[in-house]
């Protein structure tokens, strides 16, 4: 079956008309970052950065991150579904560099809690602030223009594009190319679309993944696929990068990889990530907070969690004696 589409005389390809509805998209974007005076040009700066996949944290990064004003800050959120309160007055807050992590036993409200500070939830009461600014009704595709950036558990990926043009589409809301321009091939336009091609090869020889750059996604295994999933969520230069289970369906290698890959981000950029993965979140994440039934049980280094008896309780279960009839 042809993947082009007949218009009048002319027949334009899938990816063409792929480009063709980035653009419109982006277009309208950028004139909103063009009024808020929220357009940034400098370089991506996880390309300006070095040791990215080093095995050792920065702890200058770490060190600096002591009395700064957190990036983001949620007091007080509670949520429920119907009858069932699934956050209960969740208050969590990451400083600028850090490496937070939400931790907890299955249905403990990671996800919500995730999807209330991504704007997908409304809370029935508490607050959010990001960069200093409230956060009010905030809708999920706004999130880029703020600075936020996240990854799903489904990886939401285009299957039938490249690797290349599902990296490029992270970068859609700092595209200026309008309609008219996509459709005359402007000179300018093309040049825009030059520099974010080659920005997303190098975001992707970042991640060590340049080589698939060329291939279908859905030709991919699932450790690459989420490494696509992530260099797109990084085109969007995040201030803060959301991850969801980043290394679930990891195998170990590729967990420890994933590791060093996000060590070598919180230079430039703060993470918050839910995850399963003890390990992974024990030797990544500089703090952590556990939640159990839709409430904070403890909060505190990995250390510190890891000693706590109220959380060892929450995972393992209270000791049941039993004795023999
Ligand atoms: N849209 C919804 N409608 C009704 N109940 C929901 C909805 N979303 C989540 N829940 C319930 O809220 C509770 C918390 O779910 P949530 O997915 O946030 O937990 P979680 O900690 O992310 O769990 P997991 O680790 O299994 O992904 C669960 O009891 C879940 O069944």
């Amino acid at each position: 079956m042809s993947d082009k589409i007949r218009f009048g005389q002319k027949e334009v390809t899938g990816r063409a008309l792929f480009r063709l509805m980035a653009c419109l998209f982006s277009e309208k974007d950028w004139a909103i970052r063009r009024r808020t005076g929220t357009v940034r040009r400098e370089p991506n700066p996880i390309l300006t950065r070095s040791g990215v996949t080093g095995p050792h944290c920065n702890e200058a990064v770490v060190a600096g991150m002591v009395d700064r004003a957190p990036l983001l800050r949620a007091e007080e959120l509670s949520v429920s579904f119907g009858g069932l309160r699934v956050l209960d007055k969740v208050s969590v807050e990451v400083a600028p560099g850090a490496v937070l992590g939400v931790i907890g036993p299955n249905g403990a409200g990671k996800t919500t809690l995730f999807n209330t500070l991504c704007g997908f939830v409304r809370p029935e009461s508490g607050s959010i602030v990001f960069d200093g600014r409230p956060l009010r009704r905030h809708r999920p595709h706004q999130l880029t223009r703020l600075g936020i950036a996240r990854t799903l558990q489904g990886l939401g990926l285009f299957a039938g594009l490249s690797v290349l043009d599902n990296v490029i589409a992270g970068a859609s809301h700092r595209s200026r190319t309008g309609l008219v321009a996509a459709l005359l091939a402007a000179p300018w336009a093309e040049r825009r679309e030059a520099r974010l091609r080659e920005e997303a090869v190098a975001v992707l020889e970042t991640l060590g993944i340049a080589g698939e750059a060329g291939r279908v996604c859905a030709s991919l295994p699932y450790g690459i696929r989420k490494r696509v999933a992530l260099a797109r969520a990084l085109m969007s230069r995040p201030r803060l990068l959301m991850l969801d289970e980043p290394a679930a369906g990891l195998s170990e290698t590729e967990t420890a990889e994933l590791a060093g890959i996000v060590r070598g981000l919180r230079e430039h950029t703060t993470v918050m990530l839910v995850e399963h993965h003890m390990d992974f979140v024990m030797n990544l994440c500089d703090r952590l907070v556990v939640l159990d039934f839709g409430e904070v049980i403890a909060r505190g280094t990995p250390d510190e969690v890891r000693a706590d008896p109220v959380v060892q309780r929450a995972y393992l279960g209270e000791r049941v004696e039993v004795t023999d009839a």
